[in-house]
């Protein structure tokens, strides 16, 4: 068996189509969505991803409005920048990229993040909302990559319904929050939640119906601890440098002998990566049309 592909980048370029529709109507009203990043240090990954998310904005025509800061900014330095995009009005939404360099107390920044402009979706008023379930989609931003995630899913019909699915990884962006979206109601699936202290990952990845591998260890979920015929969605973000070209590429947690025994697997990139971009700018057009009204 050779999995089917669940093409992140295929259903991220429908969705980028279906907002530009939406951001052309703002348009024609004189609003202009305005995505802010703020990026901290050199890391070239994060780089990567802000660049990323910036073209995304240009394709279909949401302002950017970026802020940068070096490796050694001070806390004062961050809370002062994040300040200034809650202030700005050309500003509907911005990400603090992460992770923030050693020794800055991240979650006091996300804290400071308006929560009326978590694009990201991860401030803990929108993912209290979440718990308590009285979150709204248009007032309520949900995280980028759980949301991104499902979206991908349900685009291609994978049953979620009843489905036994094991998130491998407790991060903050994906495993501490994708539950949450996945027992809703309207989603109803049973949620393993495995990380670093369990005992035996297998004993629980062989029920699933559908692995989410978000624990950021390359390689960590293989063909002899899927159960064939399940769905499989790969979340890592890992890199390493290339043996033959010495260029950084990314490692996946997903082994690719995977792809052997699952019946669908998303690759990585081209998976879940573009789909979290997606979630960004739907998450910036959703606050910019409810703002306007
Ligand atoms: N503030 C946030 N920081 C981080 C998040 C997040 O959701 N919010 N998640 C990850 C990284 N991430 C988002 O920024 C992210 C990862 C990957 C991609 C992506 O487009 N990947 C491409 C390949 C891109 C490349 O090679 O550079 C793909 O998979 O095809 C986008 C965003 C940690 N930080």
């Amino acid at each position: 068996m050779t999995a089917q592909k669940l093409d992140g980048a295929a259903v991220a370029a429908e969705i980028k189509a279906e907002l530009g529709t939406r951001v052309a109507a703002l348009a024609a009203r004189g609003v202009v969505p305005g995505l802010g990043t703020l990026l901290v240090g050199d890391d070239p990954a994060s780089r990567s991803y802000v660049a990323g998310k910036h073209r995304d904005c240009a394709q279909i025509g949401i302002a950017s409005i970026r802020e940068e800061l070096p490796a050694d900014a001070t806390q004062a330095d961050i809370e002062a920048a994040v300040q200034r995009l809650n202030d700005d009005p050309a500003c509907t939404g911005y990400i603090v990229q992460l992770p923030l360099p050693r020794g800055i107390d991240t979650h006091r920044i996300l804290e400071l993040i308006d929560p009326e402009k978590d694009a990201d979706g991860l401030h803990p008023t929108n993912l209290g909302r979440l718990v308590l379930r009285v979150n709204d989609p248009v007032t309520s931003p949900l995280p980028c990559t759980p949301a991104g995630i499902i979206e991908l899913l349900e685009r291609y019909d994978v049953p979620l319904r009843g489905a036994d699915v094991v998130v491998v990884g407790r991060g903050v962006t994906v495993g501490r929050s994708i539950g949450l979206l996945l027992t809703r109601r309207e989603v109803n699936a049973t949620v393993t939640l495995t990380h670093t202290g369990t005992v035996d990952l297998a004993e629980h990845t062989r029920n699933a119906d559908v692995i989410i591998a978000a624990a950021g260890v390359p390689g960590v979920v293989t063909a002899d601890i899927v159960k064939p015929g399940a769905v499989v969605v790969d979340v890592g973000v890992s890199r390493e440098l290339d043996a033959v070209t010495g260029k950084s590429r990314i490692v996946g947690d997903v082994h690719p002998n995977v792809w052997d025994v699952a019946s669908w697997v998303s690759p990585n990139p081209g998976g879940v990566g573009p789909m979290t971009r997606a979630m960004l700018l739907a998450n910036v057009v959703g606050t910019a049309e409810r703002l306007a009204g």
